[in-house]
């Protein structure tokens, strides 16, 4: 049976796999398709709807990505995202220009006209932007059914032809999924064909089809993507898997004996392998945060390339989920945010087959498929920590007595989270030892020493963030400790920057 699919055009947005969750999650099929399908081709497929995503071109440069203009005269609904309604505006004869005022993180949207569309939904309600252009004019026929202080046309619509110039799809945007549901549900009249059915079920298959009867390394950091990719990919092909832990030199106090402990009670074939001293020598010098992640993807995979020869294995198993893959620029259109070292900083010759199990998927997701696998709670609250570890966080050149720093400043403020009942109130939250000196007075006495940031935010997938608002009382105690414990450190900030415009990394 042919299912009735939503299709999303891809304009390089680093949100378009998060639409296709969104549409996922309420039940109806989806299909991502390039941007310049031609609309005979997606008619044949018979879709609900077409979802223009957003991207990084403005619709006024010479090369700007467009779609085949006949989409907008097939009779099937059409939601434009961002660039997506920046694009259908310029098309249809409105215009669009750079704004003086850009406009990245929360705004305040106003309805100011009744539509199916906000159906349900208070008159305002908090939505998340990232652009820099902006709808000057639009197209005839077109009505404004909502506005924010920024953008005047927010929320546009002709007939079955809306653009929204913030992103509904994202977890910051209050009302995103409830604007999906109206517009599927009530303005496509969509009928659920879509189960997310057993996901575990699908992987294992897939897992299986794929290594036959090969062996597997798998690259395991202990934390929750690769430890989810192990147990999964045991369960799916048993001993035939061996998992390697790579002590790279920048991991945190302590990591190494917790996650040997961990996964000596998954009864998991586990390996640890030291390579700090050849990671640190590799990082030697090197200051540009694209340089050093690059080593690290390139030092990483030359020790899976020797575990490999030893076990015989002819497939690396990774824990890539999709963000990793987004911001290093690995589907079409999408801008390079930084190089995540498991895709963009693989070398180009890759001596062993890839197998990803989880790339087009979420951490919320693999959450999800970590807890039906029984894994203990402990291990899949865990926070994300990079694969390039330290590395990222001390910024500029890596040297090993800022290691020392930065670990015993990170392990207090994550001792205190935990202390406080707060670690699995934040999604992430780390320290950063930052490149500069500040002038300070302990005990009468001049210091003139570095600066520790911290770092705490809320998201449910990484793809957006904001800060989290951790207690004054709580900072204040945090910072005391640092400042008083830590030698080496005389102040501390808390980084309050959203994602976008910032990342939540600093590298
Ligand atoms: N120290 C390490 N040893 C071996 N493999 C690693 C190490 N660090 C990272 N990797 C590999 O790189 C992948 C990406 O790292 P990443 O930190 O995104 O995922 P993770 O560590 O599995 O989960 P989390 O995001 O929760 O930390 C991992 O899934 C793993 O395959
Ligand atoms: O395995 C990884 N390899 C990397 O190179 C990498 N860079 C960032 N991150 C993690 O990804 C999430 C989003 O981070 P950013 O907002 O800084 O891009 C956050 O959770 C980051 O900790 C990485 N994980
Ligand atoms: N997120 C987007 O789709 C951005 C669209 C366009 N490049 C802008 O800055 O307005
Ligand atoms: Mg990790």
């Amino acid at each position: 049976m042919q299912r009735r699919p939503a299709i999303i055009l891809n304009f390089g947005s680093q949100y378009v796999q998060l639409i296709a969750r969104r549409i996922r999650e309420l039940g109806i099929y989806s299909e991502i398709l390039p941007f310049n399908t031609k609309a005979e081709e997606i008619l044949k497929r018979d879709p609900y709807c077409v979802i223009l995503s957003g991207g990084p071109a403005s619709v006024y440069e010479p090369s700007a990505p467009l779609p085949d203009e006949d989409i907008y005269h097939l009779g099937i609904p059409l939601l434009g995202i961002c660039y997506g309604l920046q694009a259908m505006v310029y098309q249809l004869g409105g215009v669009v220009e750079r704004a003086v005022k850009q406009e990245y993180g929360r705004a305040k949207l106003t309805v100011i006209k009744d539509d199916p569309l906000f159906y349900g939904l208070p008159k305002e309600f908090d939505v998340w932007m990232s652009h820099a252009d902006k709808v000057v004019s639009l197209p005839e026929g077109f009505e404004v059914l909502a506005s924010s202080e920024n953008s005047p046309n927010a929320v546009i619509k002709k007939g079955k032809l809306y653009g929204i110039q913030f992103h509904p799809e994202v977890a910051h945007t209050t009302y995103g999924r409830e604007i999906f549901h109206n517009f599927l549900y009530r303005v496509c009249n969509a009928q659920k064909n879509w189960e997310v059915g057993d996901l575990v079920e699908e992987k294992l298959q897939e897992i299986r089809d794929t290594v036959k009867e090969g062996k597997v390394i798998c690259a395991l950091s202990g934390g929750v993507d690769s430890t989810v990719a192990a147990v999964l990919t045991h369960r799916a092909i048993g001993d035939r898997l061996e998992c390697i832990f790579v002590d790279h030199g920048l991991l945190r106090k302590g990591e190494v004996q917790e996650v040997e402990s961990y996964f000596r009670s998954l009864s998991l074939p586990f390996r640890k392998v030291n390579a700090s001293e050849l990671f640190l020598s590799r990082l030697k010098g090197v200051e540009d945060p694209e340089e050093k992640r690059k080593i690290v993807g390139r030092t990483f995979i030359e020790v899976f390339e020797k575990e490999a020869e030893r076990s015989g294995a002819e497939y690396l198993l990774q824990g890539t989920l999709y963000p990793d893959v987004v911001e290093s620029a690995g589907i079409p259109g999408a801008k390079v945010i930084k190089t995540h070292h498991n895709v963009g900083g693989l070398p180009e010759k890759l001596g062993l087959k890839l197998l990803e199990p989880l790339k087009e998927l979420f951490k919320d997701e693999v959450r999800q498929i970590g807890k039906k696998l029984g894994i203990p709670d402990e291990l899949l609250q865990r926070h994300p920590f990079p694969g390039p570890g330290l590395s990222i966080r001390i910024l500029g050149e890596v040297k090993e007595e800022d290691l020392e720093i930065l670990r015993e400043a990170d392990y207090i403020f994550i001792e205190e989270l935990k202390r406080w009942g707060l670690y699995n109130k934040v999604w992430q939250a780390f320290a950063v030892l930052l490149p500069i000196k500040s002038v300070g007075v302990m005990g009468d006495v001049r210091t003139y020493e570095r600066v520790v940031a911290l770092r705490a935010v809320d998201s449910s997938d990484g793809m957006t963030a904001d800060w989290s608002r951790l207690p004054y009382d709580f900072l204040d105690h945090v910072m005391r400790r640092i400042i008083n414990e830590v030698k080496g450190i005389n102040r501390v900030v808390y980084d309050i920057s959203s994602k976008p415009p910032a990342t939540i990394e600093w590298e």
